[in-house]
């Protein structure tokens, strides 16, 4: 930062001389010898001296000497000067200093009506040098401003009685303090301008709001100092350099006399205080110029403001004012003296250059990270160029930059969506699922009820049951009736999401994400066809629950049938009463029995004549296990079974595939008879059924078959082909009721012991695991052919003898009513192996319901047949004692009714089934 040390540049300007000053002839103390020299109180011209008319050679003794000091300065402007003189030689060089950096000051000194407000304000026809001065300085900002930028702020201030006021807002007074900076006026605001027009017109107002007061010298005299002040920011463009600076223009009040002015009162205060400040200024000037280290700024506001103008880092500028006129003599003389005395200051000067804190290490840093950061955004831009070009190349549209906010709001749209699509579906499946198990429930009764209807023997039992089972239905009815309106209502539900889930798509689609929004969609698709899936298999899996407890319960009406057949079997035979129709209907039932044995697949040629007798069918199976024809949506999503059919609410059959479109099995005007047994009904249905079609043969089914007896000679083959089917784990069902009485079955020992050697004991054997064991493969209806020593019929291993158990034909009775309580149990080794089974057991149902239905019905037959016969034996033998040994087979088969019976109560029960009067 450049430094100088330079003196204080004083300029004396004389004013001529005024018109009062004229009116007294006053005499020239001020010869201006040349621009910086002038002489006070030169000599008067050479006027004669007379004595008595003769010219005298010597001086008027009366006369003072005068002084004729020759006095030098750097400027001296005699009284022809102009302000813009003045301002050319001394303020306009203090312009160029301020641009440069440098703080400078003018400051007008002088007497009352020397000139200094004239000098430094001016008039309208000749403006003071303050003016001049910020029409240059903005000058030279308007030529700078392109490499600088500028903030101008402007104060004017005046001290006043030791006051110092705001002129500008007309506030104050204000402290002055000191910091590092120099002397602070607290509280004083920059007033901030733009053009030099702002710059007068504030310089107008100030000089308006300042004291003044007349005095005998001067009618417009300024009673204190004025400090007008420019604080100038600069800021180079190119290099950031700022620089602060500050250009002074003082207006000293007057510097007469206190007795010069006459004034009396507060004008003689006003004088004091004016002086005191004055006589302060002048000890300043005194000891710098003469180089004191000490100088007594605080004596005076006006010092302790003019501190850095005086002496500090600061060029200034004093013009002093004077009066030519010999009557302000000692006013003018005390003036030049104290310029004399300025003229020795001297001030140090350096350019305010706003230093940077910035250490350098930090500054090479900064450099070295934007040099990284160039580099890196080459290499950017390079790898960017380079994609550009290979794009170019191969014609691929580059891709979109995905959108996270776009993206998110796409997602968030799908999400709420499926949702909305994901509810409507569990709630539609859950309902639908719902409606056809009561639909289903409801036809198992209706069999049951037939079944009710058909095995009675009094007929008192019967309606007692069936009406328990119509209520059972209505019930079921009332249950799908209620839920109709929330099927109805989530129907609607479903399908209106299904319809925003489609106009979705569209828009995705037709969006600039629609590739990845797309594969966002198929996933959202596949999570609600699992949803599907995973209800689907809840709703099997109830069904095939609800199918093994009924084939359970069948299984144990087939038991007790197939004892109580067999016993009137035997007990016919043994009457002779035996006809061909019966007989008939016996042996289809045996062969039923066997086709149920063991376990084959659906496929398997053995099944198609069973089928076709049968008439039995899955397809009604599929249609309780069919949930996708709750609604059309399954057109979006593959099926979730293959072959499945699906029902439209319209009723109209729409098929997954159009393989299945062709399928001439689905187009069948049967189907659409069956699919209505499983629409709400209204009223229940009193006509629902399985109705058997010979549809469904391309699903593989696995049905359950159980071993083959292998008794008897000729079943040794059949068991060898049993065996090898029965690889599969069996179920096996296990009839929890109580076992026969130990009587019967050791009477059966007994008989099989005593009467048919041919038979053997493992016949016997055989016959104590029928009873009380639920094993199907031993709840046999193995019936002779008519001829017990026929070792090569397939009814070789009959019983020969038997008779009509009542408490084996009362639970014949009560289980076809559904009054039996049956338990399901699967034996460990099976259960992990077996669930499956469980799902397939409906077929088995069917048969045995089928099956069941023929041994109720033959065995009623038979019991009424019977009946008739036996009361008429009885009528014939009634003088044989119930005891003896009687050879006759009336007799025989009466004795070993009666051995059967376990008490009185059985005993009359059974007799009044058989017609027996005591
Ligand atoms: N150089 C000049 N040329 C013509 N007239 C001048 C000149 N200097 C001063 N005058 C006139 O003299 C009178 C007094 O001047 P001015 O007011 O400037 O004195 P001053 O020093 O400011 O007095 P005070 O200290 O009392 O304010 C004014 O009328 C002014 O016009």
């Amino acid at each position: 930062m450049a430094t100088d040390s330079r003196k204080i540049k004083v300029a004396v300007r004389v004013r001529p001389f005024n018109d009062q000053e004229k009116e007294k002839n006053p005499r020239n103390i001020i010869k201006v010898l040349d621009k910086s020299t002038l002489m006070f109180d030169p000599d008067e011209d050479e006027d004669e001296f007379f004595f008595h008319g003769v010219k005298q050679t010597h001086r008027d003794i009366t006369k003072r000497v005068k002084k004729k000091l020759t006095m030098e300065y750097d400027d001296v402007f005699d009284n022809t000067a102009t302000n813009a003189d003045i301002h050319e030689a001394c303020t306009k060089p203090l312009v160029q200093s301020v641009m440069n950096g440098y703080n400078c000051s003018v400051f007008v000194y002088g007497a009352t009506g020397a000139g200094k407000t004239h000098t430094m304000l001016g008039n309208e026809n000749c403006p003071g040098i303050t003016f001049l001065t910020m029409k240059e300085l903005f000058r030279e900002i308007d030529a700078l401003s392109d490499v600088r930028k500028f903030d101008i702020g402007i104060s004017y201030l005046e001290v006043y009685n030791e006051l110092v006021m705001n002129l500008l807002t007309k506030s104050g007074p204000l402290k002055l303090r000191e910091d590092a900076n120099g002397v602070v006026v607290s509280g004083l605001v920059l007033k901030q301008i733009h053009s030099a027009n702002e710059l007068l017109d504030l310089l107008a107002l100030g000089n308006r709001n300042r004291t003044q007061h007349p005095t005998d010298a001067n009618a417009e005299s300024s009673r204190s100092h004025a400090i007008f002040q420019v604080h100038i920011r600069m800021v180079e463009k190119k290099t950031g350099q700022k620089r602060t600076v500050k250009l002074s223009m003082i207006d000293l009040a007057g510097s007469e006399r206190a007795a010069s002015t006459k004034g009396l009162g507060a004008r003689f205060k006003e004088g004091a205080n004016i002086n005191k400040s004055l006589l302060a200024l002048g000890n300043c000037i005194n000891k710098l110029a003469d180089g004191l280290k000490h100088i007594p700024y605080r004596d005076s506001n006006l010092t302790r403001i003019l501190k850095d103008s005086l002496g500090g880092n600061c060029q200034t500028v004093m013009i002093a004012n004077i009066s030519p006129s010999s009557l302000t003599y000692d006013d003018t003389y005390n003036t030049l003296k104290y310029a004399s005395r300025a003229k020795k200051i001297r001030t140090t000067v350096r350019q305010n250059i706003v230093p940077s804190n910035v250490p350098k290490e930090f500054l090479v840093k900064k450099v070295n990270e934007q040099a990284e950061e160039i580099e890196r955004l080459k290499a950017k831009l390079a790898e960017l160029e380079e994609h550009r070009k290979l794009n170019t190349l191969t014609n691929a549209t580059p891709p979109a930059a995905l959108d996270e906010t776009l993206l998110n709001t796409w997602t968030s749209r799908i999400d709420s969506c499926y949702a909305s699509l994901l509810q409507a579906v569990q709630h539609n499946y859950a309902l639908k699922s719902k409606e056809k198990l009561l639909n289903m429930r409801v036809k198992l009764k209706e069999q049951a009820e037939q079944i009710a209807r058909i095995v009675t023997l009094d007929g008192s039992q019967s309606s007692e049951d069936i009406a328990k089972i119509e209520a059972s239905i209505d019930r079921c009815g009332k249950q799908l009736a209620s839920q109709e309106i929330d099927q109805n209502r989530w129907l609607e539900r479903l399908q209106q999401a299904q319809r925003n889930r489609n106009a979705l798509r569209h828009e995705v689609l037709q969006s600039e994400l629609s590739s990845v929004l797309k594969t966002y969609m198929t996933g959202k698709d596949a999570e609600i066809a699992a949803a599907k899936a995973t209800l689907w298999k809840d709703h099997v899996l109830q069904i095939a629950f609800t199918y093994s407890q009924e084939n359970r319960l069948w299984h144990n009406i087939m038991q007790l049938s197939g004892e109580v057949i067999q016993n009137n079997y035997l007990l016919l035979r043994h009457l002779d009463r035996l006809d061909n129709v019966v007989l008939d209907k016996l042996k289809r039932l045996v062969k039923l029995n066997q086709r149920q044995r063991g376990v084959t697949f659906f496929d398997d040629e053995c099944q198609q004549d069973l089928r076709s007798e049968t008439n039995i069918t899955d397809h009604s199976i599929d249609d309780i296990a069919n949930l996708s024809d709750c609604s059309d949506d399954a057109v979006d999503f593959p099926p979730v079974v293959a072959g499945v059919k699906r029902t439209k609410i319209n009723g109209e059959s729409e098929s997954e595939t159009d393989h299945e479109t062709s399928d001439p099995v689905s187009s069948k005007p049967s189907d659409a008879v069956e699919r209505n047994v499983f629409k709400k009904p209204k009223t229940v249905s009193r006509g629902l059924s399985f109705k058997a079609t010979s549809a469904a043969a391309t699903r593989p089914t696995i049905s359950r078959r159980t071993p083959t007896k292998t008794t008897g000679h000729g079943s040794v083959a059949k068991t060898a082909v049993a065996t090898q089917r029965l690889k599969a784990p069996r179920l096996v069902v296990t009839n929890m009721m109580p076992a026969p009485a130990p009587a019967v079955a050791s009477s059966s020992r007994k008989l099989g012991a005593t009467s048919h050697t041919e038979t053997g004991d493992d016949k016997s054997d055989t016959s104590d695991e029928q009873i009380g064991v639920g094993n199907i493969a031993n709840s046999t209806f193995d019936i002779g052919s008519g001829k017990d020593d026929d070792s090569e019929s397939l009814f070789s291993n009959v019983l020969v003898e038997s008779n009509v158990d009542p408490h084996v034909l009362d639970k014949v009775l009560r289980r076809a009513s559904m009054k039996g309580k049956m338990t399901l149990s699967v034996h460990k080794e099976n259960r992990k192996k077996s669930p499956k089974r469980i799902g397939k057991s409906p077929r088995s149902i069917n048969r045995s319901g089928s099956r069941a239905n023929a041994s109720a019905t033959s065995v009623i037959n038979r019991y009424r047949m019977m009946k008739g016969k036996e009361a008429a034996a009885v009528a014939s033998s009634s003088t044989v004692p119930s005891t003896s040994s009687s050879s006759s087979t009336m007799g025989k088969a009466t004795r070993f009714v009666n051995n059967n019976l376990e008490n009185d109560s059985d005993r009359n029960r059974h007799n009044r089934l058989m017609g027996i009067k005591k």
